[in-house]
C-alpha cells in the first residue's frame, strides 16, 4: 500500500475533517498548544516510537511519507527513534525508559506506532507495555485526544454498516486522556472482609480537568458543524454528574454550539443506529477509548483511524488508535493508513505545516482511488487487491 502513496498528486475536493480550514494552522483552542515554534530554518525534530507488533511496520511507512512530503514542501525533519513498550522492556527492563520520555519532551512532535503483545500480557502492572503508554501520555501532559472517524466515499462498502447508514459519517471523538479511571486513586488489588480477592479503580475528575477538555470540544465543534454531544453516565456515576454540570456551565460561552447530552450506553447504540447524528463527541477517558474503537468500524477498519493528543504546551503525541495487532504482525497485512493519517495530524496540529498535511491526506485518497487496499478494507469487486510492503 505504501508504495502506492503518491505525494505529488493534486489535492482532492474531499477533505479530512482536520483539513477543513485551509487558512487555520491547527485548532486555536483556548489554552492548548498546537504548533511548534516557527523556525526560520524550518527544521523539526520528531521522536519516533515504533513500539511492538505492527507498530514498526506502520511507523516506517509513515516516516517515509513524512520524509517525502517534507522534501516537497521544503522543510527538514530530523527523526530520533527510541524504544517504547514491550521493545523497551526487553531492552531496558522498563516500558518507558527515562531517555525515551526526555527525547519525546525535547522534540517538536512524537509519532507512536503501537505497544503491547502476548509476551508481556502477564507482566506485573508496572512492567506492562500499556503502563509505559499511560506514563508517556501523562509525562507529555496531553490531555486532549482527538479521534476523527470519517467514512471516506472510497470505503463505504468496507463498513460493516449498511451503505445508507455509513455514507457521509464524519464525526470527531474528543477523549479526555490523562484523567478518570485510568489514573484515579485509590486503585489496586486487595482482599475484602470475607477474605476474597478484589480489584478496584476510581473514576475521578476534578472540575478543571473537565473544563479544559470541554473547552477543546466546544472549540472543535465550533470549527466543524457546531454540534457537541457530551457522553457520560450521569444517571449513575457522581464523576459524570459533575462532568455534565461543568459542561453545561461552559455552554453559555459557546452560544453558537448546540450542546446535547447522552448516556454512554445509549451513545454506543446510537453510533451504530444513526451515526450521522453526531458531529463532535466529548467524553471521558474510558468511554472515549471504547466509543472510538466502535466508531472506527463504521469507517471500515480500525486501521483507518488516526489520533492527535495535545496539551497546553510541549509536543503533541500522534498515534493510530489501533493496537499492536499481534495476530497479523510480521505478515505484511497491517493497514498503515491510520498511522499515515496520524502523521498528517502531526504535520497540521504538531508543526503547523498545513500544506504538507493536506498533501499527505490527498496522497491517501489518491491511493484509495487507484484501488489499493489492505485486507481489512478490501471489499469484493475492487479492481486491485494489493498488500505492498514498504521497501
Ligand atoms: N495505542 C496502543 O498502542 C494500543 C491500542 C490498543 C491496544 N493496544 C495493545 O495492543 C495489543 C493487541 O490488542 P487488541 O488485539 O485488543 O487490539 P488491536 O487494535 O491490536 O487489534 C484488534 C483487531 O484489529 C486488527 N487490526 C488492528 N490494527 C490493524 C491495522 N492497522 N490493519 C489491519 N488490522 C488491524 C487486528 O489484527 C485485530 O484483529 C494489546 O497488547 C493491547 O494492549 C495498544
Ligand atoms: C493500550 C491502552 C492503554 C490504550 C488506552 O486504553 O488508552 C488503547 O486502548 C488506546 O486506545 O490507545
Amino acid at each position: 500500500m505504501a508504495a502506492a502513496l503518491n505525494l505529488n498528486c493534486k489535492p482532492y475536493k474531499f477533505q479530512f475533517p482536520h483539513s477543513k480550514s485551509a487558512s487555520s494552522r491547527g485548532p486555536k483552542f483556548a489554552g492548548i498548544r498546537c504548533l511548534a515554534t516557527a523556525s526560520p530554518f524550518k527544521s523539526y525534530t520528531i521522536t519516533l516510537l515504533p513500539g511492538d507488533g505492527i507498530g514498526p511496520e506502520v511507523v516506517s511507512i509513515a516516516k517515509n511519507a513524512l520524509l517525502r512530503v517534507s522534501s516537497i514542501e521544503g522543510f527538514e525533519l530530523k527523526f530520533k527513534e527510541m524504544p517504547m513498550g514491550g521493545a523497551a522492556l526487553d531492552l531496558t527492563g522498563v516500558p518507558l525508559p527515562e531517555d525515551t520520555l526526555s527525547a519525546a519532551k525535547d522534540s517538536d512532535a512524537v509519532l507512536l506506532g503501537a505497544i503491547g503483545g502476548y509476551k508481556w500480557d502477564n507482566n506485573e502492572k508496572h512492567l506492562k507495555p500499556e503502563t509505559g503508554l499511560l506514563q508517556l501520555r501523562e509525562g507529555l501532559k496531553v490531555f486532549a485526544n482527538l479521534r476523527p472517524a470519517t467514512v471516506l466515499p472510497q470505503l463505504v462498502d468496507a463498513s460493516t454498516l449498511k451503505k445508507e447508514v455509513a455514507e457521509g459519517v464524519d464525526l470527531m471523538v474528543v477523549r479526555e486522556l490523562t484523567g478518570g479511571i485510568y489514573f484515579g486513586k485509590p486503585r489496586g488489588l486487595s482482599t475484602n472482609e470475607f477474605g476474597e480477592e478484589c480489584g478496584f479503580n476510581t473514576e475521578v475528575y476534578a472540575a478543571h480537568e473537565i473544563d479544559r477538555i470541554a473547552r477543546v470540544a466546544f472549540e472543535t465543534a465550533r470549527r466543524r458543524r457546531g454540534k457537541l454531544c457530551s457522553v457520560d453516565k450521569a444517571n449513575v456515576l457522581e464523576a459524570s454528574m459533575l462532568w455534565r454540570r461543568r459542561v453545561e456551565k461552559l455552554a453559555s460561552e459557546y452560544p453558537d454550539v448546540e450542546l446535547s447530552h447522552m448516556y454512554v450506553d445509549n451513545a454506543a447504540m446510537q453510533l451504530v443506529r444513526n451515526p450521522k447524528q453526531f458531529d463532535t463527541i466529548v467524553t471521558n477517558n474510558i468511554f472515549g477509548d471504547i466509543l472510538s474503537d466502535e466508531a472506527s468500524m463504521i469507517t471500515g477498519s480500525i486501521g483507518m483511524l488516526p489520533s492527535a493528543s495535545l496539551g497546553e504546551s510541549g509536543p503533541g503525541l500522534f498515534e493510530p488508535i489501533h493496537g499492536s495487532a499481534p495476530d497479523i504482525a510480521g505478515q505484511d497485512k497491517a493497514n498503515p493508513l491510520a498511522t499515515v493519517l496520524s502523521a498528517g495530524m502531526l504535520l497540521k496540529y504538531g508543526l503547523g505545516e498545513e500544506k504538507a498535511a493536506q498533501r499527505l491526506d490527498s496522497a491517501v485518497l489518491d491511493t484509495l482511488n487507484r484501488g489499493f487496499r489492505t485486507g481489512d478494507i478490501y471489499s469484493a469487486g475492487l479492481v486491485r487487491y494489493f498488500l505492498i510492503s514498504f521497501l
